[in-house]
């Protein structure tokens, strides 16, 4: 999957239009929202971006499934009527890969939930990079909040994992996020910046990446960021990309959400400029819910 063309010239213009967004009156945050303490400039220029790339959406099935769900999830996937212009990707457990490889429409791509940080060798228990692509499998889930908060995995180790996935041509879903605590005392942008930084520090083929928002408190919660909240985010991200990395990144990487989303609200927040699609966990073990998860691009048509 390339990276969708018409995403530079329309970002690199929507960033020039960000500044003289002024006029656009910011909503105000609902009262069960919590606020990040941006300045009033940054989320009125938050509120004015506008349009976006080819939608991506991610399944990422965790450790769940049997041989027999994964197949009638299969039946039900292969059967669903898919909008075109979306990237789907399903990240199911490493020893349903082959399963799904093999049964699953080719037009949804196979990811991982994880790699070895290098070459493989006396690992036991890790799968190398080599071997995912060995069995055909194209992208890798890397800094997962789960894997940061209950396996352990640190910034450093994870660069390095998304470094080596890369140099084997394993395309990465980056995923940063805060925990509740974090945002409660304001410190959602620097932690989503500092987990950045490590991506950033370790990667240089950004044409590989997409970057998926995932607040910890929205993760199997139920409760889903609001679509300000998760744009909020997105746009510091953007803005961050542009300052740190490079203009063209900024305005042509997919920036996904994840965190509760369903069949219900996945279409308000397709809606926001900066929410390039999906990563979806518990939605995307239902066929027909993630079918809608996918086609909420629409509602990004309508709304450019
Ligand atoms: O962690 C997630 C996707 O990686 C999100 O999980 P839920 O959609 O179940 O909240």
């Amino acid at each position: 999957m390339a990276a969708p063309s018409s995403l530079a010239s329309s970002r690199l213009t929507r960033l020039a239009d960000i500044r003289r967004a002024a006029a656009v009156p910011a909503p105000a945050p609902a009262p069960q929202q919590l606020r990040f303490g941006c300045s009033r400039r940054r989320a009125q220029r938050v509120v004015a971006m506008a349009g976006s790339g080819k939608f991506f959406v991610g399944g990422n099935w965790k450790c769940n499934g049997t041989k027999d769900s994964i197949s009638k999830l299969i039946t039900d996937l292969n059967a669903a009527t898919l909008e075109s212009d979306v990237d789907v990707v399903v990240a199911p457990p490493f020893i349903y890969i082959d399963q799904v490889k093999n049964s699953l429409t080719d037009r949804i791509e196979i990811s991982a939930q994880n790699t070895w940080i290098g070459k493989g060798g006396a690992y036991t228990g890790e799968i190398s990079a080599e071997q995912l692509v060995d069995i055909g499998c194209k992208w890798v889930v890397l800094g997962h909040s789960e894997r940061r908060h209950i396996i352990g995995e640190d910034d450093q180790f994870i660069g390095k994992k998304a470094s080596y996935a890369l140099s084997q041509n394993v395309k990465v879903i980056a995923c940063i996020g805060e925990l509740l605590e974090e945002r409660e005392a304001g410190k959602t942008f620097d932690v989503c910046f500092k987990q950045l930084k490590a991506f950033a520090d370790s990667i240089t083929n950004w044409a590989d990446v997409v970057i998926a928002y995932e607040p910890v408190w929205a993760i199997g919660t139920g409760k889903v960021a609001s679509p300000e909240q998760a744009q909020e985010v997105h746009a510091a991200v953007r803005d961050w990309l542009k300052t740190n990395v490079s203009p063209e990144v900024a305005s042509t990487i997919r920036i996904i959400y994840g965190g509760s989303v369903n069949a219900a609200n996945c279409a308000e927040l397709a809606k926001k400029g900066d929410i390039d699609g999906f990563l979806v966990g518990g939605a995307s073990l239902k066929g027909p819910d993630f079918a809608t998860i996918i086609n909420s691009v629409t509602s990004k048509k309508v709304a450019a």
